[in-house]
């Protein structure tokens, strides 16, 4: 999702820190029951969206709605939810899936408001009364906070039910099957058209994010959790496109070619010319300064943009602020001995592509190194550098990828290297080990070849003006990296979506083309 601000996100046990304090100073379920209002609210939308044949919209009145009960205060929050639909007019069925558990005092509730209560007694009889009633809504109020798995027997069966029969599903907190602070989505979890959290973002909203529907927040009196014993709470944060307006770089009175911090590009070979063409000119597009190029497609290079300064050797390329390498440069014998030079320079070092194998295979030519390292691995690089650097990480993508990404980092800072690792996807995840982003393209139109050559020269560039007094002088490098990430999708989305064919596969040079826009509009974005 791309959204204007920034999200913060945090850890269940976090949460309940600071969820307690004030349940225990409100009225018995009063902060239960604002949770409930604000499900109840998007339900009625949801109701409202529906197309009904003859009249347009979705009537409230005498629609109905049917809540899947789970055995905590999630189940609560569903209980008291169907009561406020039911004075709305709606015929509400609490459907409970463990009913010596439920919420003794919100399931009184829906039932003093006419609800119905129906207690099915195996996976075939839930099926049968989904079937029967087909609410026009339904809530996911089976877990939450709370969850720990797979959706538990029914509740498991109840997810494809309500997809087979196309039936709205608004999930209270989290949708039920994905975890609250991996967002690991496990079989049978239900895929909501909305989800409806309160207070503060649980880690699962922006680790999964694409899994949890239309997301809203909903304000039920919580603050950001205080330090635990003096440990601050772990945030995850997504930052949005004003964020990325404010900082991005841009030249001012002061500035000359070289002040906005130069970044030189080691990339391409004879077989890859069109690698060292993306990253370089996109490098040109973030920022006024300098690019320097390095490597055998001078001409392909500067036949694109005639304004770089083109060398052969990375030895003699000059002075630059930050340094990128790998795309499409190969990964002969003589590139490690290039890689170990450029590592050698005390200045930040993007490492992407080809330069990752090169790493993974000679780890020796990593040094303690005090000036940031970015690693921007897809999932076959992360497992190749996990491999050698951290094999306990290797192959866990398919479950906790931030946890992964974090183990990592943590066996390079242990080598005395200041890592930052971008794990590319949907939904990109940037963490040095003290600061982790999560950050949603919002769509997939940048999962197209050369997307990455792109991506390290933005990010490069990023760097090498944040060497600089402007802006970014001072953010964290995951926060820099993370910008570099956002413009770069809404170039794609852009791309895709505003320019030519609206709605029409792109390829990396039309993202390319449309990095000077991303830019503007973000900027924009920060007014
Ligand atoms: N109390 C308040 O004022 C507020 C509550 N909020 C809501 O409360 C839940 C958290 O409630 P809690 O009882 O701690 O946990 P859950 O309801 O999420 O889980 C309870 C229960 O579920 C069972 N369970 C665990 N894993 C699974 C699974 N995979 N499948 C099925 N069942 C599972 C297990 O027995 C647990 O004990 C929170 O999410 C909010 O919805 C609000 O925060 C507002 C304030």
């Amino acid at each position: 999702m791309t959204h204007r601000d920034d999200f913060r996100a945090y850890f269940a046990a976090d949460i309940r820190r600071a969820e307690a304090p004030v349940v225990e100073a409100a009225p018995t379920d009063a902060v239960m029951r604002r949770a409930a209002w604000a499900v109840a609210d998007v339900a009625r939308t949801v109701v409202r969206a529906q197309e009904v044949i003859g009249d347009g919209g979705g009537h409230v009145y005498g629609a109905s709605a049917a809540a899947l009960i789970g055995a905590g205060d999630n189940g609560g929050d569903g209980l008291y939810a169907l009561a406020d639909l039911a004075r709305s007019g709606m015929a509400v069925h609490a459907v409970l899936l463990s009913p010596d558990r439920a919420h003794p005092r919100a399931l009184d509730a829906c039932r003093r408001a006419g609800g119905r209560v129906h207690e099915p007694a195996d996976p075939d009889a839930l099926e049968q009364l989904l079937r029967r009633l087909r609410p026009a809504v339904a809530l996911d109020a089976i877990v939450g906070l709370g969850a720990s798995g797979p959706p538990r027997e029914m509740a498991g069966h109840a997810a494809g039910v309500l997809e087979e029969l196309g039936t709205p599903v608004v999930a209270v907190d989290i949708p039920s099957g994905i975890d609250p602070d991996t967002g690991v989505r496990h079989p049978g979890a239900i895929r909501p058209t909305a989800t409806v959290t309160f207070g503060l973002f649980r880690r699962a909203h922006l680790l999964a994010s694409t899994d949890c529907g239309a997301l809203e927040l909903a304000e039920i009196g919580i603050g950001a959790p205080a330090a635990d014993d003096g440990r601050p709470a772990e945030m995850l944060t997504s930052i949005g496109t004003a964020t990325a307006g404010e900082l991005w770089p841009v030249p001012d009175v002061s500035d000359n070619k070289y002040s906005g911090g130069v970044v030189a590009i080691r990339a391409g070979s004879q077989r890859y010319p069109g690698a060292a063409v993306l990253a370089s000119h996109a490098a040109v597009m973030s920022t006024s300064s300098m690019v320097r190029y390095v490597g055998p497609c001078r001409d392909q290079v500067l036949a694109d943009r005639p304004e770089i300064v083109a060398s052969s050797v990375v030895t003699n390329a000059g002075r630059a602020q930050a340094w990128v390498s790998g795309p499409g440069m190969g990964t002969g014998p003589e590139t490690a001995q290039e890689l170990a030079w450029i590592l050698s320079q005390d200045v930040p070092v993007v490492l992407d592509a080809d330069a990752l194998r090169v790493l993974a295979e000679h780890p020796s030519i990593l040094r303690r190194r005090d000036a940031p390292l970015v690693l921007t691995p897809h999932a076959g690089e992360f497992d190749a550098l996990a491999q050698t650097f951290a094999p306990a990480q290797a192959g866990l993508l398919a479950g906790d990828r931030a946890g992964a990404v974090r183990g990592l980092v943590a066996e390079l800072d242990s080598r005395g290297v200041n890592a930052t690792v971008l794990l590319k996807g949907r939904i990109t995840l940037i963490d040095d080990g003290r600061s982790a982003f999560a950050q949603d393209a919002g769509t997939s139109w940048s999962a197209t070849p050369g997307s990455g050559d792109v991506l390290a020269g933005m990010i490069g560039a990023i760097l090498a003006a944040r060497e600089g007094p402007g802006a970014l002088a001072d953010v964290e490098v995951p926060r820099a990296v993370a910008v570099a990430q956002v413009v770069h999708s809404v170039a794609a989305r852009l791309a895709a979506e505003e320019f030519g064919r609206p709605g029409s596969p792109i390829g990396a040079s039309d993202l390319l083309g449309a990095i000077g826009e991303a830019v503007a509009k973000v900027r924009a974005v920060a007014g």
